[in-house]
């Protein structure tokens, strides 16, 4: 017989438990909804916290919105795959070499200009002149000179070639290792499109620089090959796809970007130069919060190619054995947390801006006269610019609206005499990827900025060849980088910090291969 007095207890017990099940599932509502709007609002701050880093480098990636771990993932097993195949398409492995001013010795500067218009202008501009004229003025001052009519920004076209000397200062090639050259290389390799009937060459003239070098160049040029780039100018790098028989092709994936021995005053003063150019204050040690974007960018460019330079070094030159200077790679990038972040920083930057560029990247077009290739090209395209783990995982890289806030947008000037001081590298194939990764920041760039408000992208952007041949082989070569971060940072990390510091240049941990 059923006890009144248990089964009031009963019901009382199971109207508490209902009670308590009813709070604790509006506890744990309130606490879903206050972590969804804490990460709705981090998506869109620019103070959004990230995840632990690898051991040492575990301070957030500044102003990102996507943790290191996060990206390693991303990276090895969506990105990484993705571009190792892009850039080994015929249209993203070849560049066209390009300077922007072309000068025949000493500090007087004979300024070529396009043959069509006919004209050579000779003027004395000295180094400093060149830095602190703006651009504007330079260019009244190239329309003053001789009895030149008024030049417009098209007159100043200036005939470029790979190989063209520095307009600051005389060359002074520190390179001595054959590897710093570019080997230019038979035309059947070449796509047929990149070809200019016109300007075609003779073989004869095609000669390699070095007889064992590993690279490829035709200086042949096809300005209507592409119907679907744009051929205007480019404000940020003075590019321009016009038919000119001394723009040279290179095949990157015959002249990898490792170790050339090019070192010395001349690097450090190429080195110097950029970051004063985009930090005046860089000289000083102090930081400079109004180009500290510009800055960081640099500063990730260039622990990627120092990165490089360790990852692909040559161990003994007499038996030529080439292999990984891990001391190397330590000393100049590992143990110095800002410039991981900042190679990290720089990845993600080039990242966003592919990702923002996805339609526009999507609808290009990549003929290279071989309908196959140009499929499979298209294909790899899509498959990184909307790449449904990317995502994800990586929804929005950067929250770029407020990146340059208060810092103003990069200057123009800037930009064109970063890209000019890549011809005062003295050593060639340091310079073509010099050339080729300031362009593709300077594509990078040009596309952040190319949103004019509600407008799609493609309605406001254009984009030549040779940039999105730059950005995507940039992103590649970040990408590259950050595998080897990741892959080596925490165990060198170890073995470094119980070591005293070795000279960089004696790889005494190596691994060759
Ligand atoms: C554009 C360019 C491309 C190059 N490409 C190659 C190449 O392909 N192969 C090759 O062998 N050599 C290349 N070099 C040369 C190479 O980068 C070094 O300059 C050279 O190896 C000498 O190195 P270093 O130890 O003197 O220091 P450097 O790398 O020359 O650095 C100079 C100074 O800059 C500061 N610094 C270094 N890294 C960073 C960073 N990430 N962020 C902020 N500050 C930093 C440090 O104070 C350092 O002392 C290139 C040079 C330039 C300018």
């Amino acid at each position: 017989m059923a006890n009144p007095e248990i089964d009031k207890n009963k019901k009382s017990c199971i109207i508490e438990l209902h009670w308590l099940i009813g709070a604790l599932v509006v506890v744990f509502f309130a606490l879903f909804l206050s972590s969804t709007i804490f990460r709705t609002n981090n998506t869109t701050s620019i103070s959004c916290h990230c995840a632990q880093g690898p051991a040492k480098y575990s301070e957030d990636v500044e102003k990102c919105c996507c943790d290191y771990e996060t990206v390693n993932h991303l990276n090895k097993e969506v990105l990484h795959p993705v571009l190792q195949e892009l850039v080994k398409t015929p249209f993203f492995r070849y560049f066209k070499g390009l300077c922007s001013i072309n000068i025949l010795g000493g500090l007087d500067v004979p300024v070529i200009l396009n043959s069509h218009i006919g004209h050579s202008v000779s003027l004395n501009l000295s180094f400093s002149t060149l830095l602190d004229t703006s651009y504007v003025e330079l260019m009244f001052l190239l329309a003053t000179a001789d009895s030149v009519p008024l030049l417009s920004y098209h007159v100043l076209r200036l005939q470029v070639k790979l190989w063209c000397d520095c307009p600051f200062w005389p060359d002074d090639g520190m390179c001595h290792l054959r590897d710093c050259s570019v080997c230019e290389c038979p035309e059947n390799e070449f796509p047929e499109p990149f070809k200019a009937q016109s300007h075609r060459r003779s073989s004869s003239n095609l000669v390699c620089l070095e007889e064992n070098t590993e690279g490829a160049v035709d200086r042949t040029i096809d300005s209507k090959a592409f119907k679907g780039w744009v051929e205007v100018d480019n404000p940020w790098t003075n590019d321009d796809e016009t038919d000119n028989a001394e723009m040279t092709y290179v095949n990157l994936q015959l002249n990898p970007e490792r170790y050339t021995g090019y070192s010395g005053s001349s690097a450090r003063r190429i080195w110097d130069a950029v970051y004063i150019e985009n930090c005046p204050k860089y000289p000083s040690g102090e930081i400079c919060p109004e180009k500290k974007i510009l800055y960081k960018l640099i500063s990730g460019l260039h622990s990627s190619i120092s990165i490089h330079i360790a990852a692909e070094y040559l161990l003994d030159e007499a038996s030529n054995t080439w292999g990984q200077n891990l001391t190397l790679m330590y000393d100049r990038v590992l143990q110095f947390p800002d410039r991981v972040d900042n190679l990290y920083f720089t990845f993600l930057f080039v990242l966003r801006v592919v990702t923002k560029a996805a339609d526009y990247l999507d609808e290009a077009s990549y003929d290279t006269g071989n309908p196959e290739d140009d499929l499979k090209t298209q294909s790899w395209v899509k498959q990184l610019v909307y790449n449904p783990k990317l995502k994800a995982a990586c929804p929005l890289p950067f929250a770029e609206a407020r990146l340059w806030k208060g810092q103003g947008e990069p200057d123009l000037m800037q930009q064109i005499q970063t890209h000019a001081l890549m011809d005062c590298i003295g050593c060639e194939k340091c310079r073509l990827w010099g050339k080729l990764q300031v362009l593709g920041l300077g594509t990078a760039l040009k596309i952040l900025f190319s949103v004019n408000g509600q407008k799609r992208l493609g309605e406001t952007l254009h984009l030549q060849r040779n940039e999105v041949i730059a950005l995507i082989n940039l992103l590649n070569r970040l990408s590259e980088s950050l595998m080897l971060v990741h892959e080596m940072g925490p165990s060198l990390e170890n073995v470094m910090g119980k070591q005293t510091s070795t000279p960089s240049d004696q790889p005494s941990m190596t691994g060759s291969f």
